[in-house]
C-alpha cells in the first residue's frame, strides 16, 4: 500500500477542521475522536465501508441532529455561524417538480425568505451548460441534467463549505465523467468534502482522500496520484492508485 499520513494537524489558514467528532447510538460507538483538515479550495473525498459512518459526519457538519450522543467541533478564521455558510449536495436532487429549473436554483434564497437573483440564477445555469433549459420542469430533464441543475443550485448558495454525500451515484459512466470535470472547475474555490462509494471517482477528483475504518472508525489519508484533478481515470498510474486504494478499504483494522 502506498505511504498513508494521518489527518494533518496543523490549522489550515482560511481551511477548516473538524475536531473530535463523536458518534455512539446507545452502547455502539460508530467513531470518536475523529479529527480532519479540510484545506481551502480543495476537495476532500471521504469512503469506507458501508455502515462506518460516513453519511452521519456529513449531517453532523453539517448542524443536523443525528444522536443524541453525536459531538463534533469546527473551527475555521470566519465569524460568520456555520449553517450559513454550509451547502448541501446528496444522492437525490430534490428538485421540486412544481418549479421551474430557474426556480428551482434558487430555493436556498426563497426558503430564507431572501430576494431571488435571476441574473446570477440564468448565469449559473450557463455555466452548467442548461441556460435554455430555465422555464423547462424537472421532469422534463434527464438524469445528467437534473445533476448540473442541482449543482447549479449548489453554486447559487455561494457557501465556503460544500457537503456531497454521493452526488452522482445515480449517474451512468460517462455522464460522470462530464459532470465530473464541471463540478471540479466550478467548486475549485470552495472546502468541498466528498462521500463516494466509488474509489475511482475519488481518485479523480480528490486533492485529499480520507479512508474511515476500524471500529470505532478512524480516518487514514491516502495520498492522492500525481497531478490535478480532474484526473483521468483511463492511465496505468489511475488503475495502480485504484487497486491501493481498494486495499485500504477492505484491510481489516482493529
Ligand atoms: N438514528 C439511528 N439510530 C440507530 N442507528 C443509526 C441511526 N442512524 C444511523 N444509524 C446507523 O449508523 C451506522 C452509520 O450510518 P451511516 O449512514 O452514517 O453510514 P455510511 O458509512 O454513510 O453508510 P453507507 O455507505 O451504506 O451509506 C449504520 O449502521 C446505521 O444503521
Amino acid at each position: 500500500m502506498r505511504p498513508s499520513a494521518p489527518p494533518s494537524d496543523s490549522l489550515v489558514p482560511d481551511g477548516l477542521r473538524v475536531l473530535n467528532a463523536r458518534l455512539a447510538f446507545d452502547a455502539r460507538v460508530l467513531f470518536d475522536d475523529i479529527s480532519l483538515s479540510l484545506p481551502a479550495s480543495s476537495w476532500s473525498c471521504l469512503l469506507g465501508k458501508s455502515g462506518c459512518g460516513k453519511s452521519s459526519l456529513l449531517r453532523m457538519m453539517a448542524g443536523l441532529d443525528v444522536s443524541s450522543n453525536a459531538h463534533l467541533t469546527l473551527v475555521d478564521n470566519s465569524d460568520r455561524p456555520f449553517k450559513q455558510r454550509i451547502a448541501w449536495m446528496g444522492q437525490q436532487d430534490l428538485l421540486l417538480p412544481w418549479r421551474r429549473v430557474i426556480d428551482n436554483v434558487q430555493l436556498g434564497a426563497v426558503m430564507r425568505g431572501e430576494p431571488q437573483d435571476v441574473d446570477r440564477a440564468m448565469a449559473l445555469l450557463e455555466r452548467v451548460g442548461l441556460g435554455r433549459a430555465a422555464r423547462r420542469y424537472p421532469q422534463t430533464l434527464s438524469g445528467g441534467e437534473r445533476a448540473r441543475v442541482a449543482l447549479a443550485r449548489t453554486l447559487f448558495e455561494q457557501a465556503t463549505l460544500v457537503l456531497m454525500d454521493e452526488p452522482f451515484a445515480a449517474l451512468d459512466a460517462i455522464t460522470r465523467l462530464d459532470i465530473h470535470a464541471q463540478a471540479c472547475e466550478l467548486l475549485s474555490d470552495r472546502i468541498v468534502l466528498m462521500v463516494t462509494h466509488d474509489p475511482l471517482e475519488a481518485l479523480r477528483l480528490g486533492d485529499q482522500l480520507l479512508v474511515m475504518r476500524g471500529s470505532p472508525a478512524r480516518v487514514e489519508r491516502v495520498l492522492p496520484p500525481e497531478g490535478n484533478p480532474p484526473r483521468n481515470p483511463a492511465t496505468p498510474a489511475m488503475s495502480h492508485h485504484h487497486g491501493e486504494l481498494l486495499n485500504a478499504l477492505t484491510e481489516q483494522t482493529s
